[in-house]
C-alpha cells in the first residue's frame, strides 16, 4: 500500500531507509517537544538542524529528488516551517522558470549551494489576490540602465512572504514595472535585501518579521518596503520578457508566464495537504483504537471508540479523501511537469488548462483538509485539545493553504471562468473544441442515473452521476451569468451577482476530477489484496461524496429517493467494511513517531503512559510553587482570609 502512496516500490523503499538513517541521528531529532518551546527556540532549533541537513544531507538522501527532499524536511524540520522554507518552494522555482539561462548560471548555483537565501516577495499590506493593484513599482532609469524599486505608501508594503523578516538576504520581487512613464504590469526582479557578510539590510530597504500566526511559526514571514532602491536592468527577470538597454520592451509568450511560481506551488502542494490530512487521521485513528469509552451491548465491557459508527463516519470518509488527494496530487504534478517543460520551450498551450485545474484543486482540497483534521481533532475527545495530539498544529499550517496562493473563493472564480468559457462553447455548438477535462460537459447524459440499477457497473454509474450535477451545476451558473448579461447587465457586476452559483459549478468539476483519479488509480492496481482494500475506500468515498452533493442531483430529478437510501446505505456498508483496515490504512503511510510529534499517536500505542510523561516535562512542572503564585495569588488568598 505505501506504494501505492507514495508512487512506487523504490520511493516507498526510500522513504524507510531515509526515516531509519534520521531516526539513528540524534542531531537531527528536536531536541525537546517543539510544543514546550517559544517561537526563537523552535527557530533556532530549527536554524541547527538546517545547517547540519546542509553538511550531511547527501549522505542521507538524493538532494536533486524534490520528494525526497520533502520527506526528509517533513521528518527532520517538521511542518512549522523552517528558516529556509520559501527558497527551496518558491524563490528556487521561480528562478528555473522565469530567470533567463545566463541569469540562472548567474544565481541558481549559488542558491543550490545555499550561499544565499532567497523568497517570493508579492503580497503586500494593501494587496494580495489582486496583483495588478500592488503599489510596488520599478522604475526604468535609462540614463544608468537600472530599475528604481519604490514603496510609495504604506499600503504598497510587502507583507508575509514567508523568511523574508529575518533569514533570507534575497528575493524574487514582484513589482509594476515602468518605463518611460508606461505601465507594463507586475514584474519579477532578482533583489538583495541584505549584505551577504554582515546579514545587514542594504541601504533604502527596510524589512522585519510581521509577528506570530495562528501556526507554522518557525516561518518568518515578513515586512519589506523601498526606498528609491537600484538594481541593474539585468537583474528583471529574462526568461520570457525581456527590457533592452534603450527600454525597449518584449513581451512574453503568455501574458501570465509570470504567474509560474504560484502554479508550482499550488501544484506541489495538494501532496502537502493530504500528508497532512493522513497524519492527523493517523494520530486520531490510532488513538480510537485503544481509547475506550462506554458500551454499545451493556452486558460487554466497554468498547474502542472505533466501534462506534458515529467515529467512523467522522474519520473514514477523511480517509477516503486522504487517498484519493493523493492520488489526484501525484497526476496534478504530472501535468505540471509537462506544461513546465513545453512553457521552457515556447510552448504556452496548456497554460489555461493547468491553471484552471490547480486553481480548483488547491481550493476543495485545503478547505477538505481543513475539514477533516478538525474532526480528527474532535475525534480524539479532550486529548485532541492538547497540544501533545499535536493536530491542533497540523490543523493550523494546512489551513493556511485556504489563503496562501490565491484565497479559496478567488482561485474557483478562476476555474469557474474556464467553465464559462466552456459552457459558451457547448451552448455555441462547438463542443468538440473542448479541451479533455471538459469533455464531458458536451456529452448528453441519461434522463435518470442508472446507480443500483444495473448490477456489476463498478464505478462508472456514480462517475456519471458526478459528470450530470457538474454539467448541469455549470450550465446553469453560466445561464444566469449569460442572461443578466443579456438583459444589460455589465459583464463585471453580471460575474458578481453569479459568483456563489459560479463557485459551486467549480467545487463539483473538481469533486467530479478528484473522483476519476481515484478510479482511474484504482483500476491501475495488480496486486489484488491493494486493489480490494482501495476498492472499499473508493466504494465510500464515491458514495460518501455523493450524498453530500445530493441536493444537486435531487433538484432534477436525477437521483430518486430511493437511490439516495442506498447510496446511504452504502456508505454504512462500507464503514462497517473498512473498520478492520483503518489503523493499517493510515499506518500505510509509514509516518515515523519523529515525524508525527504526536504524544497521543505514537505507533506503541501507550497514550496514558506517554501522556503523563510529557504532562510531567511540562515546563510549569520544574517547581511546584509558580513565582505567579507567590507574587500574586498567595498574597490574594491572604489578604482575603483577613
Ligand atoms: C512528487 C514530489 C512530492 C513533493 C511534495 C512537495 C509538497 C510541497 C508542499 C508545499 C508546501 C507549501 C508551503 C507553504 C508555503 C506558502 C507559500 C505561499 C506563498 C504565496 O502565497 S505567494 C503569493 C500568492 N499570491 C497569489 O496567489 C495571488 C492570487 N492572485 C492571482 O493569482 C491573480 O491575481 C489572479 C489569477 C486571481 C488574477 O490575475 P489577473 O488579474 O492578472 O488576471 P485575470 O483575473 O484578469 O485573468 C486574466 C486571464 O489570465 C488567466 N490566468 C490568470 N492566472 C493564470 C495563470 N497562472 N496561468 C494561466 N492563465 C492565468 C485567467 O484565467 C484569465 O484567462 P481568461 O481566458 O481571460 O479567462
Ligand atoms: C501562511 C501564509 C504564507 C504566505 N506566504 C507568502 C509568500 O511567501 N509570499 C507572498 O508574496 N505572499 C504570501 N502570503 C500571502 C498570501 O498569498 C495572500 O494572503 C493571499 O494571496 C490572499 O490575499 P489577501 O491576503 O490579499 O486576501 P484578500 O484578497 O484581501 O481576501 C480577503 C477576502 O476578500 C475576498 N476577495 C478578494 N478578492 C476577491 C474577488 N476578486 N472576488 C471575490 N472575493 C474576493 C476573499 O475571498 C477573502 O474572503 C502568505 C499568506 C499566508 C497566510
Amino acid at each position: 500500500m505505501a506504494a501505492q502512496i507514495w508512487g512506487s516500490e523504490k520511493r516507498a523503499r526510500r522513504r524507510r531507509e531515509i526515516s531509519a538513517k534520521i531516526a539513528q541521528m540524534p542531531e537531527l531529532h528536536d531536541s525537546k517537544p517543539l510544543p514546550f518551546m517559544t517561537r526563537e527556540e523552535k527557530i533556532m532549533e530549527s536554524a541547527r538542524k538546517l545547517t547540519i541537513l546542509t553538511e550531511k544531507m547527501g549522505q542521507i538522501i538524493d538532494p536533486t529528488d524534490p520528494a525526497e527532499l520533502y520527506h526528509l524536511n517533513n521528518e527532520v524540520l517538521g511542518l512549522e516551517g523552517n528558516p529556509m522554507a520559501l527558497h527551496g518552494v518558491m524563490f528556487i522555482p521561480a528562478l528555473s522558470a522565469q530567470a533567463s539561462d545566463e541569469q540562472q548560471a548567474k544565481w541558481l548555483p549559488r542558491a543550490l549551494r545555499r550561499e544565499i537565501i532567497g523568497t517570493y516577495a508579492q503580497t503586500e499590506l494593501g494587496h494580495g489576490t489582486n496583483l495588478q493593484n500592488l503599489e510596488t513599482t520599478a522604475t526604468y532609469d535609462l540614463a544608468t540602465q537600472e530599475f528604481v524599486l519604490h514603496t510609495p505608501q504604506i499600503t504598497a508594503l510587502k507583507w508575509w512572504p514567508g523568511n523574508l523578516g529575518k533569514s533570507s538576504n534575497y528575493a524574487v520581487v514582484v513589482a509594476h514595472m515602468i518605463i518611460k512613464a508606461k505601465n507594463y504590469g507586475p514584474h519579477p526582479f532578482m533583489v538583495q535585501l541584505r549584505d551577504e557578510k554582515t546579514h545587514e539590510p542594504l541601504p533604502g530597504i527596510t524589512i522585519g518579521d510581521i509577528g506570530p500566526k495562528m501556526a507554522y511559526n518557525i516561518v518568518d514571514n515578513g515586512f519589506l518596503g523601498f526606498n528609491k532602491y537600484r538594481i541593474p536592468r539585468t537583474n528583471l527577470l529574462m526568461r520570457h520578457t525581456k527590457v533592452e538597454a534603450d527600454g525597449t520592451y518584449i513581451k512574453p509568450p503568455h501574458a501570465k508566464i509570470n504567474y509560474s511560481a504560484m502554479v508550482h506551488v499550488r501544484a506541489y502542494m495538494l501532496t502537502g495537504q493530504a500528508i497532512m490530512l493522513a497524519s492527523a487521521l493517523n494520530i486520531a485513528t490510532r488513538y480510537s483504537s485503544v481509547r475506550r469509552q462506554g458500551q454499545i451491548d451493556k452486558s460487554q465491557p466497554e468498547v474502542k471508540v472505533l466501534e462506534y459508527q458515529t467515529q467512523q463516519h467522522r474519520l473514514f470518509p477523511s480517509i477516503a479523501r486522504a487517498y484519493a488527494f493523493q492520488f489526484a496530487g501525484a497526476e496534478t504534478v504530472k501535468l505540471y511537469e509537462h506544461v513546465l517543460k513545453e512553457m521552457k520551450s515556447g510552448n504556452v498551450s496548456l497554460m489555461a488548462d493547468l491553471h484552471a485545474l490547480t486553481s480548483g484543486l488547491k481550493s476543495v482540497v485545503t478547505y477538505q483538509t481543513g475539514e477533516g483534521i478538525e474532526q480528527a481533532r474532535m475525534a480524539c475527545g479532550g486529548h485532541g485539545y492538547s497540544m501533545a495530539s499535536y493536530i491542533s498544529e497540523i490543523y493550523g499550517v494546512a489551513i493556511g493553504g485556504c489563503t496562501y496562493e490565491g484565497e479559496n473563493m478567488v482561485m474557483l472564480l478562476q476555474l469557474a471562468r474556464y467553465l464559462v468559457k466552456s459552457a459558451a462553447l457547448v451552448k455555441s455548438g462547438q463542443s468538440s473544441k473542448l479541451g479533455p477535462l471538459v469533455a464531458y460537459l458536451g456529452v448528453k447524459s441519461e434522463p435518470t442515473s442508472l446507480i443500483d440499477r444495473i448490477p456489476n457497473s463498478g464505478f462508472t454509474e456514480y462517475v456519471k452521476t458526478f459528470q450530470h450535477v457538474s454539467k448541469r451545476q455549470t450550465l446553469k451558473a453560466a445561464d444566469m451569468f449569460f442572461g443578466l448579461m443579456e438583459k444589460g447587465e455589465k459583464r463585471e457586476i453580471a460575474w458578481n451577482k453569479c459568483s456563489v452559483e459560479l463557485n459551486r459549478a467549480s467545487r463539483l468539476h473538481t469533486r467530479l476530477f478528484i473522483v476519476e483519479a481515484f478510479v482511474r488509480r484504482v483500476n491501475e492496481i495488480a496486486d489484488i489484496r491493494i486493489k480490494e482494500a482501495l476498492t472499499d475506500l473508493l466504494h465510500l468515498h464515491v458514495n460518501y461524496e455523493l450524498l453530500d452533493i445530493a441536493s444537486y442531483a435531487l433538484e432534477d430529478g436525477f437521483l430518486s429517493a430511493s437511490q439516495l437510501d442506498y447510496i446511504r446505505d452504502q456508505v454504512y456498508l462500507y464503514l462497517g467494511k473498512i473498520r478492520p483496515n483503518a489503523v493499517s490504512l493510515l499506518d500505510s503511510w509509514e509516518f515515523s513517531d519523529i515525524e508525527l510529534r504526536s504524544v497521543l499517536g505514537r505507533r506503541d500505542g501507550n497514550v496514558y503512559e506517554n501522556l503523563f510523561k510529557w504532562a510531567k516535562s511540562s515546563p510549569l512542572n520544574k517547581t511546584d510553587v509558580l513565582s505567579s503564585v507567590t507574587q500574586y495569588l498567595k498574597p490574594m488568598m491572604e489578604k482575603a482570609r483577613l
